[in-house]
């Protein structure tokens, strides 16, 4: 019987459960450095219990940071210390993921915390942000990203598929490549911010052109049988969200003939003024059509909660995997407690030894 904590099994590799630590940015890192703060983290997420842990957005370029706290894996001298957090997972119990971002036109901002704006000009910690068009992603402000060249594309596409094979070597057995949330795949694909005429630009297709390139030469260097994954926007809440959706599902569709195994359903964010329709489990119907319509196994994130909910989503077949943010930073351990709420047998076996053993006879 399907549920939270059966097991799914992706090419070559096989995660324990359902649950997956969402990737999520905690602006510590020094000049794309992770530190204790880091290995700590992971620790402590891939012990509760989770079948996969996916590391935050890791910058393929510094240019490509949100914020400069922001981990990177665009040189050699990044692969020791990430390594050493992939062993980490990996001794849990859980599968070690790693997401790959260039944040493009959002890139060289403040974390959440202090604001999230640009940073100052005169920052000594400032850059220029780049993205397909000179289009700001706050219309009217004068944080203009350069437009690519052909040659910075190439480029880019290169540190993906460099910062790909190093992550292979640093020991990930599950890639996501981060295309969405306004960053720069998902800035091509949307027609707000790319208003190229050149053949990365116009049409669908041309939009489509920088990520399916993107995986062409990730997947290169990135071992066919460890999944290669996608988080993609689907959907723009503008006034026709099924518009952008429509187009979504045919890029989905060009991705897994491109190589993509696997799409963690997210939103687009091209735009602040979204409206988004904010509520528990929102994007789980857009993520269950994804996995239909396309025939392809998908995960989904956004203020899912709830441990009975999240097994019925897993076992009516409309997502694989959940990916869990808030939940498990508010409580570690949350997958025993689920395993609790939904009577599997031995729900302390999702713990590690040294806890599972004091807990088996445990109830609070
Ligand atoms: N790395 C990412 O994909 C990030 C996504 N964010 C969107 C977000 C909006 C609202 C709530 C949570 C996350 C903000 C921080 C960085």
């Amino acid at each position: 019987m399907t549920g939270l904590f059966s097991s799914f099994s992706l090419k070559d590799i096989t995660l324990r459960n359902r649950i997956a630590v969402s990737p999520m940015c905690q602006y510590q890192a020094v000049d794309g450095f992770i530190n204790d703060w880091h290995s700590a983290h992971y620790s402590m997420l891939a012990r509760g219990g989770a079948g996969l842990v996916v590391v935050e957005a890791t910058a393929v370029a510094p240019e490509g940071r949100i914020t400069p706290g922001d981990v990177g894996l665009w040189s050699d001298e990044h692969t020791a210390g990430l390594s050493s957090i992939a062993a980490a997972i990996k001794t849990a119990g859980a599968v070690a993921g790693i997401q790959l971002a260039h944040a493009g036109r959002k890139a060289g901002c403040t974390p959440p915390w202090q604001g999230g704006a640009p940073l100052d000009r005169d920052d000594a910690l400032a850059w220029e942000p780049v993205g397909p068009s000179a289009v700001p992603f706050v219309p009217g402000n004068d944080y203009i990203p350069r437009e690519m060249t052909k040659d910075n594309i190439r480029q880019t596409q290169q540190d993906f598929a460099r910062a790909a094979e190093r992550a292979c070597q640093a020991g990930f057995q599950w890639l996501e490549l981060h295309f969405a949330h306004g960053f720069l795949a998902q800035s091509f694909l949307s027609p707000q911010s790319n208003t190229r005429s050149d053949e990365y630009g116009g049409s669908l297709e041309g939009r489509a052109r920088f990520l399916l390139e993107t995986v062409a030469e990730v997947r290169k260097f990135w071992p066919d049988n460890f999944p290669l994954t996608v988080r993609l926007g689907v959907v723009e809440f503008d006034d026709c969200p099924e518009h952008s959706f429509s187009e979504s599902l045919k890029v989905i569709g060009w991705l897994k003939d491109a190589g993509v195994d696997f799409v963690d359903v997210g939103l687009s964010l091209a735009t602040p003024g979204e409206n988004i329709p904010w509520a528990a489990n929102f994007m789980v119907p857009w993520a269950a059509r994804v996995r239909r319509e396309k025939n392809i196994p998908v995960g989904t994130s956004w203020m899912i909660t709830q441990a009975k909910e999240a097994n019925e989503f897993i076992q009516d077949g409309k997502v694989d995997v959940i990916f869990f943010a808030r939940t498990l930073l508010a409580n570690p351990h949350w997958p025993y407690r689920a395993a609790r709420e939904l009577e599997i047998t031995d729900p302390h076996a999702v713990l590690p030894t040294p806890y599972a053993y004091w807990l088996q006879n445990w109830s609070e």
